[in-house]
């Protein structure tokens, strides 16, 4: 039993010392660390060891990885909650893919998708597609969840790529959102992008009818500067965009898997449809290394097994992602609904309760910014904090190289700090060097102790291209692909959502005055008293 196996591993010396390991084996950093296609995962600093690492590949083969993975890609309903395929692999295929759900390829689809999608990216661009006023200025991304985060996390990340009109984000109900972006534009030379899966999403809905109904005001025909991403035609119509400015998908792509096909195309209209293209072959290079690879090279696989080490068989119970890389700012937010929405559940997939703990709380800031922040818990607080490191070799500003370098050094000097920790002798010692005596100096010395041995990862590589985006996020969906699967959790439903969306509808009368709280629990009805007093 794999599992028993590695509780045992980890019961035998719950306090191995990574700095030991290191000791012990001059190799360490080489082999605990895989290099792929110009990207290096080191997970040497970490507790484990071979016998620790050959029972977590054991799981992989306990729950039959390979069989499922290939279930995935062949486009097998493994989404058994809602009965669909999961195919987001598709939308980055090369031409030449057949994939085939139900028996038909939708590769021509996909790829018919793909080419609109680049020429109209290409017309906005040049100019030949305008608004009103003219040429297209700014562009309106409007979304949220799966239909925000992967976009604003792209279009940050490849800033130096974006040559095209100005991409704005607006997600939230809340109307100061809204409100303070148009503030700023000018709806004669604004194009809106309303983009939602269902088309049904309140927030989202909500603000498109805001959006339009502020350039209904200065603009004759709105609809014509408007376009819909979506797997809904009725309801794209029935908003009133035209079928030339709907770019379609299926409902085997997952809302938070979403951002390589329509749901990407204000990111295409920032970069280009080749820059476009490149984050695609990423990920497909990806794809193709998950699928191919055996799981003790696979890149996606170490990194659920590394994160299985820390949550499941450590206990560690976060995990904090700190990408040195500023452009990389909204990764964290992103990777939380990928793998929190994914791996946050309590049934299995048979329906029966899961057996151990879900996927772990996923946080983080960009370095240095965290290091003046919270970094002060992940080295002397009392829960462990597992660290996964990003760093690119290179910045995108060779006039800069020393603020580069001052940035790799800080994030190096983090998980060596992490590791090796300062004991209390030498703490001792410094504060004796610095003219303290006796219990001032014990004292003093017992607070700059830093017990060290937190474990790191580092995923290292040149330069944040749009390759290397496509094959940083195809790297994580796959990771939480193979995690999902080795806890036995349909990582692509999300029911746990739904409860508060239909309490939210329901009070929505009853702030609006129109129906009683009588209903309701004390602290909600005096939270509804509050507002409606607030508005009399
Ligand atoms: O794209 P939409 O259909 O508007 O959905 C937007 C988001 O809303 C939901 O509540 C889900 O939890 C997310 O997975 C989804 O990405």
């Amino acid at each position: 039993m794999p599992w028993n196996d590695l509780l045992r591993l980890h019961k035998q010396d719950p306090d191995c010392r990574i700095a030991a390991l290191f000791a012990a084996d001059p190799d360490r950093a080489e082999r605990f660390s895989r290099l792929f296609d110009g990207m290096l995962f080191d997970f040497s600093k970490t507790s484990l060891d071979d016998a620790r690492l050959t029972a977590l590949i054991a799981l992989t083969e306990a729950c039959d990885l390979p069989a499922r993975r290939e279930a995935m890609f062949r486009g097998e309903k493994i989404n058994t909650t809602e009965d669909r395929a999961v195919l987001h692999t598709a939308l980055r295929a090369p031409e030449g893919t057949k994939v085939l759900v139900d028996g038909q390829d939708v590769m021509p689809e996909v790829l018919e998708t793909r080419a609109r999608m680049a020429r109209f990216a290409t017309d906005v661009r040049s100019g030949a597609f305008t608004g009103a006023g003219g040429r297209i200025t700014d562009v309106i991304n409007i979304g949220i969840g799966g239909s925000d985060l992967g976009p604003v996390m792209g279009t940050l990340a490849l800033a130096p790529y974006c040559d095209g009109p100005r991409v704005h984000f607006v997600s939230n109900v809340d109307g100061a959102q809204i409100h303070d972006t148009l503030a700023g534009l000018d709806p004669a030379t604004t194009l809106v992008i309303v983009g939602s899966k269902t088309f049904t999403t309140v927030e989202t809905m909500t603000n498109a009818a805001t959006a339009r109904a502020w350039m209904g005001r200065c603009v004759a025909d709105p609809a014509a500067q408007f376009v819909a991403l979506s797997t809904s035609e009725d309801k794209t119509a029935a908003f009133g965009i035209p079928p030339e400015r709907v770019f379609g998908f299926e409902d085997w792509v997952g809302g938070r898997y979403s951002m390589w096909g329509p749901i990407g195309l204000s990111l295409m209209l920032a970069i280009g449809p080749d820059d476009f293209d490149a984050f695609l072959q990423g990920g497909a290079a990806m794809d193709a290394h998950f699928r191919d690879t055996p799981a003790a090279e696979n890149l996606p696989v170490l990194l659920a097994l590394v994160g299985i080490w820390h949550h499941q068989i450590c206990g560690y119970p976060t995990r904090a992602v700190l990408p040195y890389e500023q452009r990389l700012t909204r990764l964290p937010a992103y990777l939380q609904q990928l793998e929190m929405e994914s791996n946050g559940k309590s049934v299995a997939l048979d329906g029966s309760a899961l057996n151990g703990p879900s996927g772990p709380v996923v946080w983080g800031e960009p370095g240095t910014n965290g290091q003046h922040a919270f970094y002060q818990l992940i080295h002397q607080g009392t829960s462990i904090v597992p660290c996964e490191f990003l760093l690119g070799a290179r910045g995108h500003e060779p006039e800069l190289a020393h603020h580069h370098r001052l940035l790799a050094a800080n994030c190096l000097a983090q998980s060596e700090a992490l590791m090796r920790g300062r004991p209390y002798e030498a703490a001792l010692k410094e504060a004796h060097a610095a003219g303290l005596t006796g219990p001032r100096a014990e004292t003093l010395a017992r607070h700059r102790t830093f017990t060290g041995n937190r474990p790191s990862t580092t995923l290292i590589y040149d330069l944040l291209t749009p390759y290397r985006l496509g094959q940083i996020v195809a790297l994580y969906e796959h990771r939480v692909f193979a995690e999902g699967v080795i806890l036995g959790i349909n990582s692509f439903d999300q029911w746990g959502v739904e409860l508060g969306k239909e309490l939210a509808t329901a009070l929505r009368p009853i702030l609006e005055g129109q129906e009683s709280a009588v209903a309701k629990d004390g602290s909600t009805r005096q939270l509804v008293a509050f507002i409606r007093a607030a508005h009399s």
